[in-house]
């Protein structure tokens, strides 16, 4: 554990209460989600909130992001910070908060990861122990730092009684894909987990919308449903070298964001059409690195809602693509759950990556707990 650990944070054993909270890429607010679990079994989903972003405060945020330091993170973080506190004080009636933070920037092998909030400061307002810095320590012993809701998903599986290999796809601003195979007992366990980001989801598509029509997002794929694909683009796109690298790996926001350059000269729909069929693209190259073919996708996240991205998708995997929601998931909140879930395992000293899931060289427990002051 890291240096914010101060004295015992939770009972050892037992089924604990925690909440997660989570601010994705895309920012359009904070989810909390809350789960009863020991660690390793999902007992039980809990209440849920949100506390969207207004303009301003996504403005102060993505002013931070690529950025490693100066006023604007700072900012950012405090904006973070002060969203966060709003939601949480309504979740206090927990044992332990799992606080993600914002993430600015991301590049693991140069400079590391930057997720912005102090979990310290959370605790100490909410009075209750805050698990945080969940992907440092995984940079640190040379890995991924992301993504790292694969352990949840491997508890996700146990718990739906998946009866084979299946998937977990989730589509927020980057794209992360996650096989599992639920036979294997401990997410840690060779053979239990393959994860990585499988490419830009939806932020190409949304800075499109916003520099084009000023629009957050293509609602419902409104636009890109009226467009062609325009395959050159697609092409381009696709001899990236990141498609042909071997999994674990993982990506930034804006890693990117010279997509849209590709689909300037195109109209507004076909933009739209190739940006959205980029996606759908990633993944299905991303299929190709499982191990076995899995018996479903369950999809998550955002991209889950745009019917046109569901279409493209289906048309390109070989197995079923369907919202999570079939399995009795809930696709908007799985990544809040997912980091309560990390925060007690982390409170317990349990792995929360390992080589099958960010490349780490050994499975390793990333967080800092910090137990309220005073
Ligand atoms: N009805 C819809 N139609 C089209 N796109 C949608 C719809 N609803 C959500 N989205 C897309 O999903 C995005 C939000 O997804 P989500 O909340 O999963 O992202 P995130 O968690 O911030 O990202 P990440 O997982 O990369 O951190 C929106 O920005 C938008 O692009
Ligand atoms: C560095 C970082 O914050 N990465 C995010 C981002 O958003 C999606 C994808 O890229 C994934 O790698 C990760 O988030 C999820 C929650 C994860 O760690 O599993």
């Amino acid at each position: 554990m890291g240096a914010g650990t101060k004295g015992q944070a939770i009972a050892k054993t037992g089924v604990v209460t925690a909440a997660g909270a989570m601010s994705g890429t895309s920012l359009d607010g904070v989810d909390v989600a809350v789960l009863e679990t020991d660690g390793h079994d999902i007992v039980a989903f809990g209440r849920s909130g949100y506390r969207g972003y207004s303009a301003d405060e996504r403005e102060a945020i993505a002013a931070g992001f690529g950025l490693w330091q100066g006023a604007a993170v700072q900012d950012a973080a405090k904006v973070t910070e002060a969203a966060h506190l709003e939601v949480l004080r309504d979740f206090t009636d927990v044992d332990l908060i799992g606080f993600h933070g914002q993430t600015l920037a991301h590049a693991p092998r140069d400079q590391g990861t930057l997720q912005v909030g102090d979990g310290a400061l959370l605790a100490d307002a909410l009075e209750v122990p805050v698990v945080w810095d969940f992907r440092s320590a995984d940079v640190e012993l040379g890995g991924e730092g992301a993504p790292l809701a694969p352990f949840f998903h491997h508890a996700c599986a146990r718990y739906i009684k998946a009866d084979g290999p299946i998937a977990f796809l989730n589509l927020g601003g980057v794209g992360n894909l996650t096989w599992v195979d639920p036979a294997v007992a401990e997410p840690q366990d060779e053979g239990a987990l393959l994860a990585f980001d499988t490419g830009p989801a939806n932020a190409p598509v949304n800075d499109l919308m916003q520099e084009r029509l000023g629009l957050a997002y293509d609602k419902d794929g409104a636009v890109a449903r009226g467009g062609a694909v325009e395959t050159g683009a697609l092409e381009l796109f696709l001899a990236e070298p990141y498609f042909a690298r071997i999994p674990p790996k993982s990506l930034d926001r804006n890693d990117f964001a010279e997509m849209v350059a590709l689909v300037r000269e195109l109209s507004d729909a076909d933009a739209a059409a190739t940006l959205t069929a980029m996606c759908a693209a990633g993944v299905a190259e991303a299929m190709q690195h499982c191990p076995s073919p899995p018996s479903r996708v369950l999809v998550t996240g955002g991209g889950r809602n745009n019917p046109v991205l569901m279409q493209m998708l289906a048309v390109s995997l070989d197995c079923p693509v369907v919202p999570i929601e079939e399995v009795g998931l809930d696709g908007d909140m799985l990544e809040a759950q997912a980091f309560a879930y990390l925060a007690v395992r982390v409170a317990r000293g349990l792995p929360t990556s390992c080589s099958g899931t960010t490349g780490v060289s050994a499975a390793v427990g990333g967080g800092t707990v910090s137990v309220p002051q005073g």
